[in-house]
């Protein structure tokens, strides 16, 4: 007598309830024996102990699944088994918004990043002499904006390009921040170099380039000083994340966030700025996030619209270079804005945030 489809599919309901009651139950027992591997100081993954088990369902294995397939299923058992056995921080990332709901605000010497005020990091690429960087902090200043950015050292493409002036431009951003009560970003690209910078900035940056070096991840985590972590040339953004949370992990929580683009076929705009990351990382993180126009777009005439989106998506602030003479300037000469056309972009984008507000 055939069974009817009804009578075969109720069959495996039932077989289903029965499996998921097994599986639960196998799951308290490992969970049992991830806390005694805790006291007893014993590694949790075992894979001598993974192999045996595999061996000896395999030899009371006889069909109908191929072998191939049953050793997949126990795998996956084994693996969630093993997750059941994880620290919490293994499951939820302390930069998840899981971890913690409210967002970080990040306090550089009293200028709020993340606190729902928006604000601007602005300043030239690379830092070239005292004069460059006193013209371009005294714009800032007539804008309101304490945040100035500038490149100390400088990763560039080619070793034969402009490098940095090192430690000198460190000194001369700290002068004119100091001068003009402005807090100092700049990118450092050593390890090593992360305590000459806690003398000189305000905020550390970890530049694209050096998003996945975690040494230099490890080392930023471990000093008081703020963060501005710019997302990778090609990295996802759950490498994006991971990334941060290298920082996190070794204790420093104050961490920016920043999307500057990401390399794609698309030779329009030096690189694709990626505007769906920000409420991404907003929604996944509860770290601020800046938009880099300049470095994204690598167009000047997009960085008003480009800024403009990046608010009206959700960014805790926007990025974009400024230099007193772009046309002589040693790095990115055609992207960067000049003084008075920093004041055009200025002016047009505190309307628009006015009338998004
Ligand atoms: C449950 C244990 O921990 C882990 C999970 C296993 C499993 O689910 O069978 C096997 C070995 C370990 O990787 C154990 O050691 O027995």
């Amino acid at each position: 007598m055939t069974k009817t489809l009804e009578q075969l599919r109720g069959q495996i309901d039932q077989l289903n309830l029965e499996i998921l009651e097994l599986l639960n139950k196998r799951g308290e027992i490992a969970k049992e024996i991830g806390e005694l591997k805790g006291t007893q100081g014993v590694k949790r993954f075992d894979p001598v102990r993974e192999r045996e088990s595999l061996n000896h369902i395999l030899a009371n294995h006889n069909g109908p699944f191929e072998a191939s397939t049953v050793q997949h299923i126990f795998k996956e058992i084994f693996k969630a088994s093993l997750e059941l056995q994880e620290d919490d921080h293994r499951k939820a990332l302390l930069v998840s918004r899981k971890k913690k709901s409210d967002d970080t605000v990040v306090d550089v010497n009293g200028t709020k990043v993340g606190d729902g005020n928006l604000q601007f990091v602005m300043g030239p690429c690379a830092v070239e002499s005292y004069e460059q960087v006193k013209q371009v902090g005294l714009a800032l200043k007539e804008q309101g904006i304490t945040l100035m950015r500038g490149g100390a050292f400088k990763p560039r493409t080619s070793p034969y390009d402009f490098q940095g002036l090192g430690v000198e431009g460190l000194q001369i951003l700290r002068k004119v921040g100091d001068e003009l009560g402005l807090q100092i970003i700049s990118e450092i690209v050593s390890p090593q170099d992360i305590e000459t910078a806690l003398e000189y900035v305000d905020v550390i940056q970890i530049g694209a380039r050096n998003m996945q070096n975690f040494e230099l991840l490890k080392a930023a985590g471990s000093v008081d000083k703020p963060i501005l972590l710019k997302r990778g040339l090609a990295a996802t953004i759950e490498e994006f994340i991971n990334a941060a949370e290298y920082i996190m992990s070794r204790g420093n929580g104050n961490i920016i966030l920043c999307e500057r683009g990401i390399r794609t076929y698309e030779r329009a705009t030096r690189n694709t700025l990626d505007i769906s990351a920000v409420p991404i990382l907003k929604q996944e993180t509860h770290l601020p996030v800046v938009v880099d126009v300049t470095h994204s777009t690598g167009r000047k005439d997009l960085l008003l619209p480009c800024a403009k989106a990046a608010i009206a998506i959700g960014a805790d602030a926007v990025m974009a270079e400024v230099h007193p003479d772009p046309a002589v300037a040693l790095s990115d000469s055609a992207q960067q804005m000049n003084i008075p056309e920093f004041h055009d972009f200025m002016a047009e984008l505190k309307g628009a945030a006015v009338k998004l507000s």
